[in-house]
């Protein structure tokens, strides 16, 4: 029998989402996330949408499933978010205790737990106030766009009544705690290097890329990840040289650049042997730092000459960053109080330029009341 004063009947207060793309854990999940990944029309447009997707995901799946065979064999994203939410969510009691309990969930958008899976559990947890919290720092609309049409979707089914309250963090590119961690990061790579040497390496920031013909629509990546990289150097004092590169880019058409490898061999080729790579666009380790940075473009490295390359580690799980992430909702949770400011930013309200997505704009008013 349980009494009134169990502690199943004792209800979390606040909800917070954690929203980001995900990776298969394992190496038979990864034809469905590939499957999910390329049916995403706010990603990647295709004609015949589900009938390409099939197609496509079918025949990536061998050749991506060994690159996670060659980093342990699934994607960390899930173990590192898990960290995250709960280190978040104990900081977040302590330091916002009238928006205790805190509790976090986590909604992928292509692995699970998705985010029905997420609504499920919130709504058997009785959740009234609930914050979406983007884990992509810069705002793009194949992600965090893409991730908030599909709560909007998902909330369709799962909270008809609109029972609970939400608001949204849909950026926090330049965030004081963010910009600490990365910067700590690079001082702690720099420091591996010989002290002679370290006033000349090359501080090489690299993001995952974009197609063209999104950055011409006006998505506003690009520049929300050079404004991490400027405050990163600006906290730095601009000690060394630096560059903004992209990697990742798939299929014929043309991407954002330099690209990231491509950008290595060529500063290689100048005589710059000491380049420290620095992720800048995602929170924890992935396909993209494990496999691409460190094999993939390592071994390339190698086999021009190039010595001196090495990796910055991903915030993961460093307290600097956790504390940062803890900041962000308790600061946004006082700010959309019941006599504060709009549950989204101003950024997030407004179309962005060249946006022809309807769900976008559904999204966008469903979220601002
Ligand atoms: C800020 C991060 C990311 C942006 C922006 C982004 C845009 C983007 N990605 C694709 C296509 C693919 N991405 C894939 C994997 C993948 N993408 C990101 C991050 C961003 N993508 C991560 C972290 C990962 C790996 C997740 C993990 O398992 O650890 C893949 C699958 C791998 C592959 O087939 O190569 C594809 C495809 C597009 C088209 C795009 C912008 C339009
Ligand atoms: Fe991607």
């Amino acid at each position: 029998m349980s009494s009134l004063f169990s502690p199943d009947l004792v209800r979390s207060k606040t909800g917070i989402i954690l929203m980001n793309l995900g990776g298969p854990a394992k190496q038979d999940e990864v034809h469905d996330f590939l499957l999910r990944l390329f049916s995403d029309g706010d990603l990647i447009p295709l004609p015949f949408q589900k009938y390409a997707a099939q197609v496509i995901a079918k025949r990536r799946t061998p050749k991506i499933k060994e690159q996670y065979n060659q980093i342990g064999g699934g994607s960390p994203i899930r173990k590192w978010t898990t960290e995250q939410g709960t280190a978040m969510e104990k900081i977040l009691d302590e330091i916002s205790p009238e928006t205790a309990p805190h509790k976090h969930y986590i909604a992928f958008r292509y692995a699970h737990p998705l985010t029905p899976e997420a609504l499920a559990q919130m709504k058997e947890d009785g959740i009234e106030r609930a914050v979406a919290f983007t884990q992509y720092p810069q705002y793009s609309c194949t992600t965090t766009g893409s991730s908030m049409n599909e709560l909007y979707r998902q909330l369709q089914e799962w909270d008809p009544e609109r029972k609970m309250k939400w608001s949204v963090i849909d950026r926090w590119h330049v965030h004081p705690g963010l910009v600490q961690t990365v910067a700590n990061h690079i001082e702690e790579g720099l420091a591996k290097y010989p002290a002679d040497k370290r006033d000349g390496v090359i501080i090489l920031f690299s993001a995952h890329s974009l197609p063209m013909e999104i950055v011409n629509k006006g998505d506003s990546y690009p520049s929300e990840v050079a404004a991490t990289v400027e405050a990163v150097m600006n906290k730095l004092n601009y000690k060394n040289s630096y560059k903004l590169v992209w990697q990742s880019q798939v299929g014929p058409r043309p991407w954002l650049g330099p690209q990231t490898n491509k950008a290595i061999l060529g500063l290689g080729e100048n005589g710059y042997n000491d380049q420290l790579l620095v992720p800048i666009a995602f929170t924890s380790d992935h396909v993209e730092t494990l496999f691409e940075l460190d094999l993939e473009y390592g071994e390339e490295a190698h086999e021009a000459g190039i010595t001196g390359l090495t990796r910055a580690e991903s915030l993961n799980a460093d307290p600097v960053f956790l504390q940062a992430m803890a900041d962000i909702v308790k600061a946004h949770l006082k700010e959309t109080a019941p006599e504060g400011s709009s549950p989204i930013s101003k950024q997030f309200s407004i179309r962005c330029p060249g946006c022809t997505n309807e769900t976008c704009m559904n999204t966008r008013d469903y979220f601002r009341q």
